[in-house]
């Protein structure tokens, strides 16, 4: 009788039972791997099979697609968060989409190879294992080790939306292996919704205007507030109907100046206007027009509109159409540029008579610098009876203001006394801007309202603070009526005008005056505009175009004086020049009729000079051509540029070598040619 427990006796029991409940426990373990792994097979089968057709890259693009199903589900519900009940699934099963995606890499890897991807193994087990953040880039070359327009296109997308990726594909802690252990301190995985911009009502709800012209087009006798002595002008000038932007911003502009010049509507102080429209689509005689019009009636010549522009020659393209539409009128238009000499521009500004000085504009064009000399100057330039300042290319014309001129206007704007000018006033020293009270109502002050246009107007609230504002109104570009009703494109930026068609260009350095002799030669243009980020890379270039010959070819840039700079746009516009190389001193405003294609050489840096680069086309709804040239490392940034800003996906346009190849004998001669040259250059700036 065993009065003590024998201790090997239940240890052999022990381990016996131990041994059962481990055999069960990795049975049961078998199974729930196995009940595992065909669920996933299946799910596999099906969303390759529900998603993808006959395609070469699979598994890339069924994942691909599938984000983006997901990505435009999410935009359309405009729910940040919202889900698909299988991705609900798979985050509870732990699983994640990282595991299910690197699976799909590796079956569409398969399928690649199986349909004449030529991979090397090594390759193979990189896609095949690697997670979804390094497979497009394995993806994208074929055998040859050459990316196809596919899948570089694809590229771009994908590197694009990392920042939207990280939201959809869960992360590597949301991956791993379900865990019984609760992690202390850690965050609950909810998406943080986006914060919106609070964008004041004005410039939340602007007044739409359709982008489209040649279907909105209105009769002149449709547009009845017109006076009938502009009317005939503008038919003259066979202008017989009104552009979408001339139609809303004409009427609302001569609302304002209902009751004469003198007063705004009811006698209150007008509302500012910013107009935003697409190049080209008529917004110089949405300004010109109403302006003129207003003025008509004036008794006493006074300077009451000053129209302010970036550059000399934007403003003697402004000057040319206000001359145009004043003359025979009596009104007075002065171009104050710097293309005269100072003592020239103040005797067309005023002159002296017995009574003192005596304005002899009604309209002055101005750029901003020599406006502030004369302003600093010219005592006798008045600004006391401005009653419109016109802001064109406005968003340009902010990026100056720091430097004052806005400042400068608004004191000669409410100068009490002008130093030796006898043109005392007839209405008092103006207060600042607000709306009529009774107090105030004996003492009227000529209201001064301020028009702003560009075809890159900025929303952005602080910076149109800058220009001291009074109630604003804003009108904005729309697509169609559809979209007018959902109020869908208003969150857009910027709009390009209808009819252009605009492509990048994948290009290598060496071979760019190539490409652009190539679309020359080939697409036998006889106007195209060539855009270069510096003014020596267009001197450069004009000088090895004109050396390989064949080509009408000259240059603008700050290189040449103003009369030359004025000189070589007029043989332009005439076609005597077939390429125009310049820099971003054309891009802006300049209207030349017959630019049939631009060409960006250099990538532009900038969105807003980007749009303004192809503005140059496609002008009063016609149809026009831009090609932007871009080397490899520059695709990537600049696509995603213009997706940022809401513009459709450019088109890719490769050129040929074979297309290139009978230029090189001729180009490598020009090449030795532009060595001299430049040698010459350099020694006749030393002598
Ligand atoms: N109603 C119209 N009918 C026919 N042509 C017009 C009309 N309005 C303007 N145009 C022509 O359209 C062209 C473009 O006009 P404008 O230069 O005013 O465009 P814009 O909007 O100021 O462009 P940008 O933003 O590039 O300065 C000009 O040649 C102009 O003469």
């Amino acid at each position: 009788m065993a009065l003590f427990v024998v201790n090997r006796y239940v240890g052999d029991e022990e381990s016996v039972s131990a041994d059962k409940s481990q055999v069960l426990l990795q049975r049961l373990q078998e199974r729930a791997k196995v009940r595992e792994l065909q669920k996933q097979r299946q799910e596999q089968v099906t969303s390759v099979e529900s998603r993808e057709p006959d395609n070469e890259i699979v598994g890339l693009d069924a994942e691909e697609d599938s984000k983006r199903e997901v990505r435009k589900k999410r935009k359309h519900e405009g729910s940040p968060v919202s889900e698909s009940p299988r991705e609900k699934k798979k985050k509870q099963q732990g699983g994640g989409n990282k595991g299910l995606s690197a699976k799909n890499a590796g079956f569409g890897l398969n399928k690649n190879i199986k349909n004449g991807g030529e991979l090397n193994p090594s390759q193979e087990r990189t896609e095949g294992t690697e997670g979804s953040e390094g497979e497009p880039k394995n993806h994208q070359k074929n055998a040859n080790g050459s990316a196809t327009e596919e899948t570089e296109a694809r590229e771009d997308e994908y590197t694009d939306c990392e920042g939207e990726q990280m939201a959809l594909v869960p992360s590597a802690r949301e991956a791993l292996p379900p865990s019984s252990m609760m992690v202390l301190g850690s965050y609950s995985q909810k998406a943080v919704p986006k914060a919106q911009h609070l964008l004041p009502p004005w410039l939340a709800q602007p007044k739409l205007v359709q982008r489209r012209i040649k279907e909105n087009l209105v009769l002149l006798q449709d547009v009845p507030v017109i006076h009938p002595k502009l009317v005939k002008k503008l038919q003259v000038n066979r202008i017989q109907s009104l552009f979408p932007v001339q139609v809303k911003v004409i009427p609302a502009i001569l609302e304002s100046g209902a009751r004469g010049f003198l007063a705004g509507r009811g006698g209150y102080q007008p509302s500012d206007i910013c107009v935003s429209a697409p190049t080209g689509s008529g917004k110089t005689l949405a300004f010109v027009i109403p302006v003129v019009q207003a003025l008509l009636g004036r008794v006493v010549c006074q300077v009451r509109a000053l129209v302010v522009l970036p550059t000399k020659e934007l403003a003697q393209q402004v000057s040319k159409v206000f001359n145009i539409y004043t003359d025979g009128t009596g009104l007075k238009v002065v171009q104050i540029t710097g293309q005269k000499s100072f003592a020239r521009e103040q005797e067309s500004l005023f002159e002296k008579s017995l009574m003192g000085f005596r304005s002899l504009a009604d309209i002055v064009v101005a750029t901003p610098g020599r406006l502030v000399d004369h302003l600093q100057q010219s005592p006798a330039f008045s600004l006391r009876e401005l009653r419109f300042l016109v802001i064109d290319e406005a968003d340009r014309m902010m990026d100056g203001i720091q430097q004052g001129w806005l400042r400068q206007v608004v004191e000669a704007v409410s100068r009490t006394e002008e130093k030796g000018a006898g043109t005392a006033g007839l209405f008092g020293q103006r207060a600042e801007q607000m709306p009529l009270t009774a107090a105030k109502a004996d003492r009227p002050q000529i209201p001064l309202q301020k028009l702003l246009f560009s075809a890159t107007l900025t929303r952005n609230p602080e910076k149109l603070q800058q220009l001291s504002l009074f109630r604003p109104r804003l009108f904005m570009p729309v697509s169609s009526k559809q979209q007018v009703a959902a109020g869908q494109e208003v969150e857009k930026p910027y709009a390009l005008p209808e009819g252009l068609s605009h492509y990048y260009v994948p290009c290598s350095l060496n071979w760019k005056p190539l490409f652009l002799l190539h679309f020359l030669q080939r697409l036998k243009f006889s106007c195209v505009l060539c855009f270069t980020n510096s003014r020596e890379t267009a001197h450069r270039l004009f000088l090895l175009l004109r050396a390989f010959g064949g080509v009408m070819v000259a240059e603008f840039s700050s290189r040449l004086s103003p009369a030359q700079r004025k000189g070589t746009l007029k043989e332009f516009e005439q076609g005597k020049i077939q390429l125009l190389i310049s820099t971003d001193a054309t891009a802006r405003g300049i209207d030349i009729a017959g630019v049939k294609c631009v060409i960006s050489y250099d990538a532009p840096q900038f969105i807003r000079t980007y749009i303004h680069r192809v503005g140059r086309t496609a002008r009063a709804g016609k149809a026009g051509l831009a090609f932007t040239l871009l080397l490899k490392p520059q695709e990537s940034r600049f696509l995603k540029m213009l997706r940022a800003a809401g513009l459709p996906r450019l088109e890719r346009q490769r050129v040929k070598s074979h297309h290139i190849r009978p230029l090189l004998s001729r180009y490598e001669e020009a090449l030795a040619e532009l060595q001299n040259a430049v040698k010459e250059e350099r020694t006749e700036k030393r002598s």
